[in-house]
């Protein structure tokens, strides 16, 4: 993986010294160089119009939910993922465009449907029929229309960690199609005078490094189309086939450019659509990791070394998994170099230990490092995705700062929490 270095063999990120960086704003430290989320942005957005196809690319906002994020994802034309009341409300707070977010949830809750439909958002992804039920009441004591999505499980097995699998039939995401659950909501939200049924959507997984799932399901969805056609003469506008799209977090991972699953799909919409001779349908997709992942780098400052002779040598560092949980929940794998010592030979293997009481807080196994001394720096490369948004506060650490980068200058986006409002929630019990 290539890192940009200075001449005094310190790592650039953005143009900027990392170790500047850690000096301003302490660590740990997200550090998104903000140029590289438009880069990802735009290699998607750009592969649908250079092929003059409609289409929406929602930003999956649970891989990083921030305002000044949503204010990225907004300039650069993006539709928007969310999934909860706090998505929305953090949407909002950026100044989101409402018509372009789009709401998930395998459960959502009254107050979140009425707040999507208060605030007039672009479309709800429905998951199931209880959904439905609520969907309908709210619609009619407020007597608006909403444009929906059916949510729904293609029978597809992504080659991914089971748990980021969603697409098979079980699961606990939308409705199945093989057994005629879809089919089942469909004939509900048709009789509904209220919901405009605009279209189908799934979403097979995460980190998926080939386009067979994508185009499999894309067929699967497109033959219940034209089969909801024939029989039903309803005729879809949109087809949503989620996000998932890998990317790369060691030498080891080798996902496609974005374009490239971007043209799959829209040669395989293509190709279904004059095959069934049935009207283009949009093609929405919603990219989190692929769009912030590999833009993220956390800055951490080591602290003890460990020395278990002839097995190995603990680093600790002073984060873990209340910044990254990955490791410690998918056994996820990352690289990290010495931010001051980009220039050094690795020496040995090192072992990147957090700092919670919990021996499973390891950031990652058995990495070649120039030879670590107290006080180095380490970064830990692609934390974009799912880092902060995962953040906790475990052992009562405080959650870290995130600073954007962009064009050689920086600025804090997201201020670390202090104790005072670590504690702000507590209150005393007298007795
Ligand atoms: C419905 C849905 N859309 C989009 C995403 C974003 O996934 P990713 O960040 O892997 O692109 C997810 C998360 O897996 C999801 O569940
Ligand atoms: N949070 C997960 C992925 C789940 C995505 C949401 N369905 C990760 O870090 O990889």
């Amino acid at each position: 993986m290539n890192h940009d270095v200075n001449e005094n063999g310190q790592l650039l990120i953005g143009q900027v010294p990392a170790t500047d960086l850690a000096e301003q704003y302490g660590t740990p430290l997200y550090v998104y160089d903000v140029g590289e989320i438009r880069q990802k942005a735009r290699a998607f957005v750009q592969t649908f119009k250079e092929n003059q196809v409609a289409a929406q690319v929602a930003y999956a906002s649970k891989a990083f939910s921030s305002v000044a994020m949503l204010q990225v994802a907004n300039q650069e034309g993006l539709s928007l993922d969310v999934v909860s009341e706090g998505e929305l409300h953090t949407a909002l707070e950026a100044g989101f465009p409402v018509e372009k977010i789009h709401m998930h949830g395998n459960n959502k809750s009254i107050r979140e449907l009425e707040m999507a439909v208060e605030h007039g958002i672009g479309c709800i992804v429905v998951d199931n029929f209880y959904e439905i039920e609520l969907l309908h009441s709210i619609l009619k004591e407020q007597k608006k229309e909403m444009d929906v999505l059916l949510r729904v499980t293609p029978g597809i097995e992504a080659h991914t960690h089971d748990y980021i699998l969603t697409g098979q039939e079980d699961s606990k995401f939308g409705f199945d199609l093989s057994s005629g659950q879809a089919e089942e909501a469909f004939m509900k939200v048709q009789d509904d005078a209220n919901i405009r049924l605009v279209g189908l959507h799934c979403h097979i997984g995460s980190q998926i490094f080939e386009t067979s799932g994508f185009e499999m399901a894309t067929r699967k969805l497109f033959t219940t189309l034209n089969d909801w056609r024939d029989r039903y003469k309803y005729e879809a506008t949109v087809l949503n086939l989620g996000g998932g799209f890998g990317i790369q977090y060691t030498e080891e991972d080798e996902p496609l450019d974005l374009d490239q699953y971007a043209h799959a799909l829209i040669r395989e919409v293509k190709n279904l659509s004059s095959q069934y001779d049935y009207p283009m349908p949009e093609i929405w997709i919603e990219p989190g990791r692929a769009i912030v992942g590999e833009a993220g780098t956390t800055i951490y400052t080591i602290g003890s070394l460990k020395e278990v002779p002839d097995v190995r040598t603990y680093v600790s560092v002073d984060g873990g998994m209340t910044d990254n949980i990955r490791p410690a929940l998918y056994q996820a794998k990352y690289e990290a170099a010495l931010v001051e010592k980009m220039d050094q030979k690795p020496e040995k293997e090192y072992s990147i230990a957090g700092k919670c009481c919990e021996s499973g807080d390891m950031l990652i196994w058995d990495v070649a490092l120039p030879a670590v001394e107290h006080g180095d720096r380490l970064a830990v490369f692609s934390t974009g995705a799912y880092g902060y948004a995962m953040a906790n506060n475990y052992n009562r650490f405080q959650k870290a700062a995130v600073v954007f980068v962009e064009d050689g200058k920086h600025q804090l986006v997201v201020r670390r929490e202090s104790y005072q409002e670590m504690t702000r929630l507590d209150l005393s019990y007298e007795k």
